[in-house]
Protein backbone atom coordinates (compact mmCIF):
# COMPACT_ATOMS: atom_id res chain seq x y z
CA UNK A 1 0.00 0.00 0.00
CA UNK A 2 1.61 3.36 -0.61
CA UNK A 3 -0.73 5.53 0.50
CA UNK A 4 0.00 7.68 3.83
CA UNK A 5 -2.29 6.55 6.88
CA UNK A 6 -2.31 9.10 9.99
CA UNK A 7 -4.76 9.48 12.60
CA UNK A 8 -5.97 12.16 15.46
CA UNK A 9 -6.46 10.92 18.82
CA UNK A 10 -6.90 12.46 22.22
CA UNK A 11 -9.69 12.93 24.84
CA UNK A 12 -13.22 14.06 24.40
CA UNK A 13 -13.67 17.61 23.54
CA UNK A 14 -9.31 17.63 22.70
CA UNK A 15 -10.37 19.52 19.02
CA UNK A 16 -9.36 16.72 16.65
CA UNK A 17 -12.47 17.05 15.28
CA UNK A 18 -11.94 21.12 14.95
CA UNK A 19 -8.20 20.86 13.88
CA UNK A 20 -9.25 18.13 10.84
CA UNK A 21 -11.67 20.18 9.24
CA UNK A 22 -9.36 23.08 9.46
CA UNK A 23 -6.49 21.19 7.83
CA UNK A 24 -8.13 19.61 5.11
CA UNK A 25 -8.56 22.50 2.57
CA UNK A 26 -4.55 23.11 3.34
CA UNK A 27 -3.49 19.74 2.73
CA UNK A 28 -5.82 19.54 -0.49
CA UNK A 29 -4.18 22.38 -2.26
CA UNK A 30 -0.72 20.13 -1.93
CA UNK A 31 -1.63 17.90 -4.62
CA UNK A 32 -2.45 14.59 -2.52
CA UNK A 33 -5.91 13.03 -2.56
CA UNK A 34 -6.82 13.31 1.10
CA UNK A 35 -9.56 10.93 2.34
CA UNK A 36 -11.07 12.41 5.90
CA UNK A 37 -13.03 9.87 8.04
CA UNK A 38 -13.70 8.98 11.79
CA UNK A 39 -14.59 6.08 14.15
CA UNK A 40 -16.54 5.25 14.90
CA UNK A 41 -17.92 5.15 11.32
CA UNK A 42 -16.43 5.54 8.11
CA UNK A 43 -18.96 3.58 6.22
CA UNK A 44 -22.92 3.15 6.28
CA UNK A 45 -23.07 0.15 8.55
CA UNK A 46 -20.26 1.11 10.88
CA UNK A 47 -22.16 4.98 10.91
CA UNK A 48 -25.29 2.42 12.17
CA UNK A 49 -23.05 1.16 15.20
CA UNK A 50 -21.57 4.14 16.34
CA UNK A 51 -25.40 5.42 16.58
CA UNK A 52 -25.84 2.13 18.81
CA UNK A 53 -22.73 2.82 21.06
CA UNK A 54 -22.83 6.35 21.61
CA UNK A 55 -26.84 6.32 22.48
CA UNK A 56 -27.07 7.37 26.26
CA UNK A 57 -30.45 5.44 26.33
CA UNK A 58 -28.11 2.15 25.74
CA UNK A 59 -27.28 1.70 29.74
CA UNK A 60 -27.25 -2.49 29.16
CA UNK A 61 -23.78 -2.04 26.77
CA UNK A 62 -21.37 -3.02 29.16
CA UNK A 63 -17.21 -2.56 28.76
CA UNK A 64 -16.85 -5.96 26.86
CA UNK A 65 -20.04 -5.44 24.61
CA UNK A 66 -18.95 -2.30 23.40
CA UNK A 67 -15.36 -3.11 23.07
CA UNK A 68 -16.57 -5.68 21.11
CA UNK A 69 -19.17 -3.18 18.86
CA UNK A 70 -16.02 -0.16 18.53
CA UNK A 71 -13.72 -2.98 17.15
CA UNK A 72 -16.51 -4.54 14.53
CA UNK A 73 -17.49 -1.12 13.40
CA UNK A 74 -13.69 -0.50 12.35
CA UNK A 75 -13.33 -3.84 10.99
CA UNK A 76 -16.20 -2.86 8.65
CA UNK A 77 -14.52 0.97 8.06
CA UNK A 78 -10.84 -0.62 7.14
CA UNK A 79 -11.77 -3.04 5.07
CA UNK A 80 -14.25 -0.54 2.78
CA UNK A 81 -13.15 2.69 3.01
CA UNK A 82 -9.47 2.89 4.51
CA UNK A 83 -7.49 0.15 2.88
CA UNK A 84 -8.87 0.61 -0.42
CA UNK A 85 -8.41 4.55 -0.05
CA UNK A 86 -4.27 3.68 0.87
CA UNK A 87 -3.84 0.58 -1.46
CA UNK A 88 -5.32 3.84 -4.27
CA UNK A 89 -1.96 5.76 -2.60
CA UNK A 90 -4.28 8.29 -1.36
CA UNK A 91 -3.33 9.73 2.70
CA UNK A 92 -6.32 8.59 4.76
CA UNK A 93 -6.63 10.84 7.82
CA UNK A 94 -8.93 9.72 10.88
CA UNK A 95 -10.84 11.03 13.88
CA UNK A 96 -9.79 8.09 16.42
CA UNK A 97 -8.30 4.76 15.48
CA UNK A 98 -6.52 1.54 17.43
CA UNK A 99 -5.22 4.04 20.07
CA UNK A 100 -8.73 5.27 21.05
CA UNK A 101 -9.96 1.17 22.12
CA UNK A 102 -6.75 1.06 24.12
CA UNK A 103 -6.82 4.37 26.14
CA UNK A 104 -10.81 3.79 26.19
CA UNK A 105 -11.52 0.38 26.95
CA UNK A 106 -8.46 -0.57 27.91
CA UNK A 107 -7.72 1.92 30.19
CA UNK A 108 -10.77 4.14 30.88
CA UNK A 109 -12.97 0.49 31.37
CA UNK A 110 -10.36 -1.67 33.53
CA UNK A 111 -10.30 -4.35 30.15
CA UNK A 112 -6.38 -4.24 30.02
CA UNK A 113 -4.38 -3.56 27.18
CA UNK A 114 -2.98 -7.00 26.69
CA UNK A 115 -7.04 -8.17 25.57
CA UNK A 116 -7.39 -4.86 23.62
CA UNK A 117 -4.42 -4.85 21.61
CA UNK A 118 -5.18 -8.25 20.32
CA UNK A 119 -8.63 -7.61 19.39
CA UNK A 120 -7.41 -4.46 17.92
CA UNK A 121 -4.36 -6.88 15.85
CA UNK A 122 -6.95 -9.88 14.95
CA UNK A 123 -9.55 -6.72 13.27
CA UNK A 124 -7.05 -4.85 11.73
CA UNK A 125 -4.26 -7.50 10.44
CA UNK A 126 -1.96 -5.27 12.35
CA UNK A 127 -2.14 -2.20 10.44
CA UNK A 128 -1.10 0.89 11.92
CA UNK A 129 -1.12 4.50 11.18
CA UNK A 130 2.50 5.82 9.64
CA UNK A 131 1.94 8.90 12.47
CA UNK A 132 -0.89 9.27 14.65
CA UNK A 133 -1.21 13.05 16.23
CA UNK A 134 -2.18 13.14 19.96
CA UNK A 135 -3.51 15.91 21.14
CA UNK A 136 -3.02 16.34 24.61
CA UNK A 137 -4.89 18.67 26.72
CA UNK A 138 -5.90 18.33 30.42
CA UNK A 139 -9.14 16.27 31.71
CA UNK A 140 -11.56 19.28 33.37
CA UNK A 141 -10.34 21.61 30.35
CA UNK A 142 -11.52 19.38 27.72
CA UNK A 143 -15.08 18.23 29.77
CA UNK A 144 -15.37 22.16 30.30
CA UNK A 145 -15.21 22.48 26.73
CA UNK A 146 -17.73 19.94 25.51
CA UNK A 147 -20.32 21.34 28.74
CA UNK A 148 -19.78 24.51 27.11
CA UNK A 149 -20.48 23.97 23.21
CA UNK A 150 -22.02 20.91 23.13
CA UNK A 151 -24.10 20.34 26.07
CA UNK A 152 -26.95 19.11 23.93
CA UNK A 153 -25.47 16.43 21.93
CA UNK A 154 -23.43 14.54 24.92
CA UNK A 155 -23.37 11.36 23.65
CA UNK A 156 -22.97 7.96 26.35
CA UNK A 157 -19.05 8.39 26.25
CA UNK A 158 -19.10 12.34 27.08
CA UNK A 159 -21.29 11.37 29.89
CA UNK A 160 -19.18 9.10 31.95
CA UNK A 161 -17.34 10.26 35.08
CA UNK A 162 -14.47 12.74 35.32
CA UNK A 163 -12.45 9.37 37.03
CA UNK A 164 -12.96 7.70 33.48
CA UNK A 165 -11.52 10.57 31.07
CA UNK A 166 -8.73 10.96 33.92
CA UNK A 167 -8.02 7.07 32.87
CA UNK A 168 -8.55 7.39 29.39
CA UNK A 169 -5.92 10.75 29.49
CA UNK A 170 -3.00 8.41 31.69
CA UNK A 171 -3.71 5.79 29.48
CA UNK A 172 -3.04 8.30 26.56
CA UNK A 173 0.20 9.09 28.02
CA UNK A 174 1.49 5.42 28.31
CA UNK A 175 0.55 4.77 24.99
CA UNK A 176 2.51 7.67 23.61
CA UNK A 177 5.75 6.57 25.55
CA UNK A 178 5.72 2.99 24.14
CA UNK A 179 5.88 4.14 20.66
CA UNK A 180 7.60 7.19 20.25
CA UNK A 181 8.44 6.98 16.32
CA UNK A 182 4.48 6.97 15.33
CA UNK A 183 3.53 9.57 17.73
CA UNK A 184 3.79 12.92 17.99
CA UNK A 185 1.96 14.96 20.93
CA UNK A 186 -0.07 18.09 20.11
CA UNK A 187 -0.41 20.97 22.98
CA UNK A 188 -4.58 20.82 22.65
CA UNK A 189 -4.87 23.54 25.44
CA UNK A 190 -3.18 26.62 23.20
CA UNK A 191 -6.16 28.61 21.00
CA UNK A 192 -7.42 27.14 18.22
CA UNK A 193 -5.39 28.84 15.52
CA UNK A 194 -2.42 27.64 17.01
CA UNK A 195 -3.24 23.94 17.50
CA UNK A 196 -4.07 23.95 13.53
CA UNK A 197 -0.84 25.68 12.70
CA UNK A 198 1.07 23.03 14.91
CA UNK A 199 -0.47 20.13 13.53
CA UNK A 200 -0.52 20.87 9.81
CA UNK A 201 3.22 21.75 10.52
CA UNK A 202 4.07 18.27 11.65
CA UNK A 203 2.03 16.77 8.60
CA UNK A 204 3.56 18.70 5.78
CA UNK A 205 7.10 18.51 7.64
CA UNK A 206 6.83 14.77 7.61
CA UNK A 207 5.23 13.94 4.69
CA UNK A 208 5.80 16.67 1.78
CA UNK A 209 8.86 17.98 2.84
CA UNK A 210 7.75 21.83 4.04
CA UNK A 211 6.78 23.13 7.27
CA UNK A 212 3.90 25.53 5.86
N1 LIG B 1 -7.97 24.88 21.04
C1 LIG B 1 -9.22 25.13 21.39
N2 LIG B 1 -9.53 26.11 22.24
C2 LIG B 1 -10.81 26.34 22.64
N3 LIG B 1 -11.88 25.62 22.22
C3 LIG B 1 -11.62 24.61 21.37
C4 LIG B 1 -10.31 24.31 20.91
N4 LIG B 1 -10.37 23.24 20.09
C5 LIG B 1 -11.67 22.89 20.02
N5 LIG B 1 -12.43 23.72 20.78
C6 LIG B 1 -13.87 23.62 21.00
O1 LIG B 1 -14.09 22.52 21.88
C7 LIG B 1 -15.20 21.74 21.46
C8 LIG B 1 -14.73 20.31 21.19
O2 LIG B 1 -13.92 20.32 20.03
P1 LIG B 1 -13.91 19.11 19.01
O3 LIG B 1 -15.28 18.58 18.80
O4 LIG B 1 -13.11 19.52 17.83
O5 LIG B 1 -13.06 18.08 19.88
P2 LIG B 1 -12.85 16.53 19.66
O6 LIG B 1 -11.46 16.23 20.12
O7 LIG B 1 -13.18 16.14 18.27
O8 LIG B 1 -13.89 15.94 20.69
P3 LIG B 1 -14.68 14.53 20.66
O9 LIG B 1 -13.66 13.46 20.54
O10 LIG B 1 -15.36 14.52 21.98
O11 LIG B 1 -15.62 14.58 19.49
C9 LIG B 1 -15.75 22.43 20.20
O12 LIG B 1 -16.86 23.20 20.57
C10 LIG B 1 -14.62 23.30 19.71
O13 LIG B 1 -15.08 24.50 19.10
C1 LIG C 1 -13.02 4.69 18.17
C2 LIG C 1 -13.35 4.64 19.63
C3 LIG C 1 -14.02 5.68 20.22
N1 LIG C 1 -14.30 5.64 21.53
C4 LIG C 1 -15.05 6.76 22.15
C5 LIG C 1 -14.33 8.07 22.20
C6 LIG C 1 -15.45 9.07 22.19
O1 LIG C 1 -15.91 9.25 23.53
C7 LIG C 1 -16.54 8.38 21.37
C8 LIG C 1 -16.59 8.83 19.95
O2 LIG C 1 -17.06 10.13 19.89
P1 LIG C 1 -16.31 11.25 18.97
O3 LIG C 1 -17.16 12.47 19.20
O4 LIG C 1 -16.38 10.79 17.57
O5 LIG C 1 -14.92 11.40 19.47
O6 LIG C 1 -16.21 7.00 21.40
C9 LIG C 1 -13.95 4.54 22.29
O7 LIG C 1 -14.26 4.50 23.50
N2 LIG C 1 -13.30 3.51 21.71
C10 LIG C 1 -12.98 3.52 20.40
O8 LIG C 1 -12.35 2.52 19.89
Amino acid sequence: MNGIFISLEGPDGAGKTSVLEAMLPKLEKLNREIVSTREPGGNRVAEEIRQIILNPEHKEIDAKTELLLFVAARRLHLQSKIIPALEAGKMVIVDRFIDSSVAYQGFGRDLGVAAVSWLNQFATDGLKPDLTLYFDIDTDVALERIRKYRSNEMNRLDLEQAEMHQKVRKGYLEIVKKEPDRFVTIDASKPLENVITDSLAVITDRFFGLSK
